[in-house]
C-alpha cells in the first residue's frame, strides 16, 4: 500500500491553475522529493496534501484511506505530520522543554499525567532530541540555537506525533552546507516506517536524500521517477532554465 496517493488534485487562484490535475503517489518508506522551478505549485500542492488548504477537486488518500474531506488536525491524528514553526519555538524554553511539551501533548493524554509517568515522557523527549542530533543541546534556550538546530528541533516536534508520513516544506532553507549535510543525515537515518515527502529547492539535498522525485512545472507533473531519471531528463532541464515550450515539455 502507498503512504500517500493524490489523484486529480486541482486548485486555482482566479484564472491561475496553481495545481492542475496532479497525480502523486508516494510509496511507503520512500524519501520522496517534490521539486520544480519557482511558482511551479509545490507549496500549493503541499497545503492540499496537509489539508491546510482545500482542493477545488481531486482526492487525497493516506495509507489507503480517503482523507480529502478531513481537516488538517484530523489528518494529523491519522499519522500525517508536518514541520512548522511552532510558536513555542520562539519562547525562552529550552530545546528539551519544548520537545517535552510536544510529547506531553501527544502522549500525555494516553498515558496520563501522573507524576510517576513523567519519566516516561521525559525519556521519550530525550530519545527524540537524540534522534535529531540535539542530545547535547537539550538545555540550550531555543533562541540561542543556530538556525540549523532550530530546524532539527522542528523535526523532533513533528516526530513527537509518531507520524507515518512526515511532510517537510523546504527543510534546508537558509542552511549552511554543513547544516544541510547534518539534516540530510538525520532524515536518512529515520526509521523506514516513517515515509518522508519533502519540498526542497536545494538540489544537492534532493539528490542526497530522495529515492523518488516528482517534478512540478506550471502546476502540472512534468515527471515522476527515480533521481537518475530526473537528472537525465531534458524536459526537466528546460523547465528549470525556462527554455522549454509548455506543449513540448508536457508531451514527454
Ligand atoms: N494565495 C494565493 N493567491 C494567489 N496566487 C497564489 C496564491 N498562492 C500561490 N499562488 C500562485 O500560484 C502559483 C504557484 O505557487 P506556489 O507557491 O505553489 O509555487 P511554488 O512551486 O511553491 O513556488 P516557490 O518555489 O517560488 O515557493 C504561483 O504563480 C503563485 O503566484
Amino acid at each position: 500500500m502507498n503512504a500517500l496517493r493524490c489523484a486529480g488534485l486541482r486548485r486555482s487562484f482566479g484564472a491561475l491553475a496553481a495545481v492542475d490535475d496532479v497525480d502523486l503517489t508516494v510509496a511507503t518508506g520512500a524519501r520522496h522529493a517534490l521539486i520544480g522551478p519557482n511558482g511551479a505549485g509545490k507549496s500549493t500542492l503541499f497545503t492540499l496534501v496537509t489539508g491546510t488548504m482545500r482542493a477545488d477537486g481531486g482526492t487525497v488518500e493516506l495509507a489507503g484511506r480517503d482523507v480529502t474531506r478531513l481537516s488538517e488536525v484530523a489528518r494529523c491524528r491519522l499519522g500525517m505530520s508536518q514541520t512548522m514553526q511552532h510558536a513555542s519555538l520562539f519562547g525562552s524554553m529550552s530545546a528539551a522543554q519544548t520537545v517535552l511539551l510536544a510529547v506531553q501533548r501527544h502522549d500525555g493524554g494516553r498515558i496520563g499525567l501522573l507524576p510517576r509517568r513523567r519519566p516516561t515522557l521525559r525519556a521519550r523527549a530525550e530519545e527524540l532530541l537524540a534522534e535529531v542530533g540535539l542530545a547535547e543541546r537539550g538545555d540550550v534556550a531555543v533562541p540561542a540555537l543556530s538556525h540549523g538546530e532550530r530546524k532539527q528541533l522542528e523535526v523532533a516536534l513533528a516526530l513527537a506525533c509518531r507520524p507515518s508520513l512526515l511532510l517537510l516544506d523546504e527543510p534546508a532553507a537558509g542552511m549552511s552546507p554543513a547544516e544541510s549535510a547534518r539534516l540530510v543525515a538525520l532524515l536518512a537515518a529515520l526509521p523506514r516506517e516513517i515515509t518522508v515527502l519533502f519540498v526542497e529547492h536545494d538540489l544537492d539535498v534532493v539528490f542526497a536524500l530522495a529515492d523518488a522525485v516528482t517534478v512540478l512545472h506550471l502546476g502540472r507533473v512534468l515527471l515522476s521517477g527515480s533521481p537518475d531519471e530526473v537528472r537525465a531528463s531534458e524536459a526537466v532541464r528546460e523547465a528549470y532554465l525556462g527554455t522549454g515550450r509548455r506543449e513540448e515539455l508536457f508531451e514527454a
